[in-house]
């Protein structure tokens, strides 16, 4: 009985599942039908061992000798991540970083659509951003409401973060994406990922402080940490 339980897929293994459907999309553009294990954990930057736990989690997908099939791999990792379904999206902070990611029209080819846009400035409510109007932040929950949002995406100040936070919980939003240089406190069932670049560079410093041997106290990752950086 307790084979047939699905299993769960640990969050950064979900992280580089989504890696992989990137690297696929970009392989099914350039006209591939076929990619090895090794061509693909090197282009996902992986190791191949790696490449095969993780889509373990898949199910039988890849022929022995032969590799992958590009167009089945990927319908197989998007009907996982659940990339099928369109997902409605607010963005609340429409300054330099919110301005750039409503303008970005990349998200909408992998599924994720912005539907509304909120801000608190008066001078920027009323402009239009990738082609959609921004409101004013008082019409968080009646734009929440109306377009059926599912994911909240923060680029406002850290100081007011967790009140916007709060208030897309309270309107009904289970996943937030945060870019404020804050740890956000939600609710169970309510998933919040943080993007923070900053992190992502000096974990990239770290790596060259080691490639170099210039590292002051770790003198060297394990294979598995390094893997769960990145
Ligand atoms: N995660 C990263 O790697 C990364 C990178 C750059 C910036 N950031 C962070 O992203 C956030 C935005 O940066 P930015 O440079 O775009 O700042 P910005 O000042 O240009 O934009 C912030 C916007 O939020 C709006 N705002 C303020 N309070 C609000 C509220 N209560 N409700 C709705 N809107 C509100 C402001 O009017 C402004 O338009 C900051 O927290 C910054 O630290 C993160």
């Amino acid at each position: 009985m307790s084979e047939s339980r699905p299993r769960i897929v640990p969050e950064a293994t979900v992280a580089r599942l989504a890696v992989y459907l990137r690297v696929l999309a970009g392989l099914a553009d350039g006209g591939r039908s076929s990619v090895s294990s090794g061509e693909l954990a090197s282009a996902a930057g992986v190791n191949p061992a790696g490449l095969r736990k993780d889509l373990s989690y898949l199910g039988p997908c890849g022929v022995r000798g032969v590799g992958y099939s590009v167009a089945g791999l990927r319908e197989r990792l998007t009907e996982v991540l659940g990339g099928e379904r369109s997902r409605p999206c607010v963005l609340v902070g429409i300054g330099r970083l919110g301005s750039a990611l409503a303008d970005y029209a990349g998200f909408a080819s992998r599924g994720f659509q912005f539907v509304g846009l909120l801000d608190s400035d008066p001078r920027t409510v009323g402009t239009e951003v990738g082609g959609l109007p921004v409101h004013p932040a008082e019409e968080l929950e009646v734009v929440v409401a109306r377009t059926g949002a599912t994911i909240g995406v923060i680029t406002t100040p850290a100081e007011v973060a967790q009140a916007v936070c709060d208030r897309l919980v309270a309107a009904g939003v289970r996943s937030i994406l945060n870019f404020a240089p804050v740890a956000l406190t939600v609710p169970a069932g309510v998933d919040v990922r943080k993007v923070d670049l900053s992190v992502e560079l000096q974990v990239l410093a770290f790596l060259d402080q080691q490639r170099d041997g210039s590292a002051p106290v770790v003198t060297a990752l394990r294979a598995d940490a390094r893997e769960s950086v990145r």
